[in-house]
């Protein structure tokens, strides 16, 4: 595993007056993946919103990509930068087809061969394949989930954020979001999943971290937190 590819250090983030993440550190290792488990309203998303800088959040503290400061910088240029996103209820869009979803977000990868662009979604996602021309919120959950996935993964990025893919579709597909996640990281992407279902992130994610009221208050190994039950109660209620 190599250097940092995402570190946050002492973040704080606010919505207006409401103090919501408090002192968070983390870090996600090049090619790891990281969830951040949490119940709801814990901070997962906002977690994830302020390192891409969206909505009115007020950030304080650093958020480096590959030692680079993002703290100045615009959510269009984190982006650019290589970082991608699959937002929560996936934000699809009724007016756009399943392609044109694909070719809007595509950027083109270093390398031609090993890019992700919209035929090689199609070739692993049949499903969405055969649905090209129909709306991207007229597929089912399993699908837009996919899409949303696609939509990421065509801009050719180093780093995925992926918020709670496990809501809103079948444990079959919750099966091929893990499957995924793990040929991500072999073919060069590392991941940041902020989840609160507990089985999807031990299954995806090397090294955990737990939110309780916007603070990190347990980091380790997946394989350490599957077996200490009471930190699991504890902090998630399970
Ligand atoms: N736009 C907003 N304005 C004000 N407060 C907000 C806003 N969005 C979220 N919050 C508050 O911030 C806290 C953290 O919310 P967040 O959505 O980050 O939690 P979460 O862990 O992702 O939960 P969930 O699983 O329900 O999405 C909650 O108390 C929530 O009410």
């Amino acid at each position: 595993m190599g250097e940092a590819i995402l570190k946050i250090n002492n973040l704080n983030s606010y919505y207006g007056k409401s103090h919501v993440l408090q002192e968070v550190s983390l870090t996600v290792n090049s090619l790891e993946r990281v969830a951040v488990l949490g119940r709801n309203g814990m901070g997962k998303s906002t977690l994830l919103k302020s390192i891409l800088r969206l909505q009115d959040i007020k950030v304080e503290g650093d958020v480096l990509f590959k030692g680079e400061t993002l703290n100045q910088a615009k959510t269009y240029e984190i982006a650019k930068k290589g970082i991608a996103y699959v937002p929560q209820g996936w934000l699809l869009f009724p007016s756009l087809s399943v392609e044109e979803h694909l070719l809007v977000a595509y950027r083109p990868g270093k390398s031609k061969a090993k890019e992700w662009n919209p035929e090689r979604i199609f070739e692993l996602f049949p499903e969405i394949a055969a649905r090209r021309k129909v709306s991207g919120t007229k597929l089912s959950g399993g699908e837009q989930q996919i899409l949303a996935i696609g939509r990421a993964l065509v801009s050719n990025p180093e780093i995925l954020l992926m918020d709670e893919p496990s809501e809103g579709i079948s444990t079959m597909v919750i099966d091929r979001v893990i499957d995924l996640c793990h040929q991500l990281t072999e073919q060069g992407i590392s991941i940041l999943i902020v989840e609160q279902n507990l089985e999807l992130a031990l299954r995806v994610a090397q090294r955990v971290y737990v939110l309780v009221n916007g603070r990190i208050v347990y980091e380790g190994t997946a394989e350490d937190f599957r077996a200490d039950k009471e930190s699991q109660h504890q902090f998630l209620g399970v």
